[in-house]
């Protein structure tokens, strides 16, 4: 056991290198609805093959998982298996100790265009090549309870399709008894992801070097465009009491939601199994796709979520080889499907049949619909992680706290200052990729 080296060096073992009974740790970051569904396709598994056990472990959010696994390396103990999200790619590319996914790819002669959607596969793909598998992947979406629509005199069918429209739906769905609000028109976390995805709708690269992906990514372009547009606007809308303001945890701003405090909300299609679930019974859920920062807007939404990567390093071919096996076995269109059906990601194999219910088609389609572009790719940097939780300090520093009150800097200064604080780490990790 052991000794064994990543990145391209690595090799992919054969089923021969199965012989007795074995049992892999698999890190994920799926919570909730989400990990109920890890679990059965775990025991599902388990059934299929009686010689693999995959004991699924939960090592927090997806940026806790980046640290675990950063930890992990250093103590030279990373798991078989692990599910690390789409933005950490180009850091797990260069820490090389995976075996890339095209290699046990061409041992078996697995099919990848069958199984693969092209959009979400080409985003996986790192210098031609595929280097883990995509598992569970996303868009973002607007979500709208759909009867306080209907009580403003909004149709849900023609839901607002640009950041101005969803300002005056919010102005409308905000309901106040005397001065106590009593519903919101519009939350969203501040995240990242959101700076994010509005960048590649406006068509704008999010990085240098074709996002990244024709040289590496020398700076972020965050501090202009749809950064501090994205700011600005939700800043408006808090400060003039439309929305509240529920700060970086993703947590909150869904809970708010859930709860029907708020009547729009953005999210990924990934919380969609569990708001199903939350809004039986209450109220009547609808999920439209993501707006475009204005009218004349021409990209697309980026794909999110995150892919499953086999690590080499120390570890036997009877462990990487049960980790192919599951990789293949959680790519499988049953399962695909299933998952799907639960969680509200989209198959990523394109032979998965779709929920019926329509709210779990708009990321399928919104998907699907993405012409491939350097902005709608996404930016790979090695800092990523750091990028976005950057993003997230400028949306602090430009969204004020509640109604009535001041940012703490305009949103121009406040996305500037936040990209212009990464430029230090993004020479470090460049000095350093070998
Ligand atoms: O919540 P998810 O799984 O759709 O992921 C959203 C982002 O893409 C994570 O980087």
């Amino acid at each position: 056991d052991g000794g064994s080296e990543g990145g391209d060096a690595a090799t992919a073992p054969g089923p021969e290198a199965i012989t007795e009974p074995i049992e892999i740790e698999f890190w994920h970051s799926m919570k909730e609805k989400n990990e109920l569904a890890i679990k059965a396709m775990v025991e599902d598994f388990k059934k299929a093959n009686d010689k693999i056990t995959v004991k699924p472990v939960f090592k927090g959010d997806y940026d806790q998982m980046v640290v675990a696994y950063k930890q992990a390396i250093q103590q030279e103990a990373t798991p078989p298996l692990v599910q690390i999200y789409d933005i950490g790619s180009r850091f797990m590319y260069d820490a090389q100790q995976v075996v890339p996914m095209y290699k046990f790819i061409e041992k078996d002669k697995f099919d990848q265009n069958a199984n693969i959607e092209p959009n979400i596969a080409s985003y996986y793909t790192i210098g031609g090549k595929l280097w883990s598998m995509p598992f569970n992947s996303s868009a973002p979406l607007l979500y709208m309870n759909a009867d306080a629509v209907r009580k403003a005199g909004l149709d849900p069918d023609k839901p607002p399709a640009t950041l101005d429209e969803i300002g005056e739906w919010a102005k409308k769905l905000t309901v106040k008894d005397g001065s106590t609000v009593t519903q919101y028109g519009f939350n969203a976390a501040l995240y990242g992801w959101f700076v994010e995805q509005l960048t590649a709708q406006d068509n704008a690269e999010y990085c240098d070097n074709g996002n990244g992906r024709s040289g590496l990514a020398t700076k972020v372009n965050f501090g202009t465009g749809a950064g501090p547009k994205f700011a600005q606007w939700l800043g408006d809308l808090v400060k003039e009491g439309y929305a509240t303001n529920t700060g970086r945890p993703t947590d909150q701003a869904q809970n708010a939601f859930k709860t029907g405090t708020v009547a729009l909300h953005l999210e990924s299609t990934s919380a969609l199994g569990g708001y199903t679930e939350a809004a039986k019974g209450k109220f009547e859920l609808r999920t439209a796709p993501f707006p475009k920062p204005s009218a004349t807007s021409t990209g697309g939404t980026i794909i999110g979520g995150a892919s499953l990567w086999i690590n080499a390093a120390g570890h036997s071919d009877a462990e990487k080889r049960a980790a192919w096996e599951f990789v293949k076995f959680a790519n499988s269109a049953e399962q695909q499907s299933k998952w799907h059906a639960a969680t509200g990601y989209v198959p990523v194999n394109p032979q998965a049949t779709s929920n019926d219910n329509p709210n779990f088609q708009v990321a399928v389609t919104q998907l699907r619909a993405q012409q491939p572009s350097p902005a709608t790719s996404g930016c790979l940097l090695g800092v990523m992680p750091e990028a976005r939780k950057a993003a997230e300090v400028g949306l602090e520093q430009a969204v004020p706290a509640g109604a009535g009150q001041e940012a703490k800097t305009s949103a121009d200064q406040a996305m500037q200052n936040a990209a212009a604080s990464l430029q230090s780490s993004i020479d470090k990790y460049n000095a350093n990729v070998k």
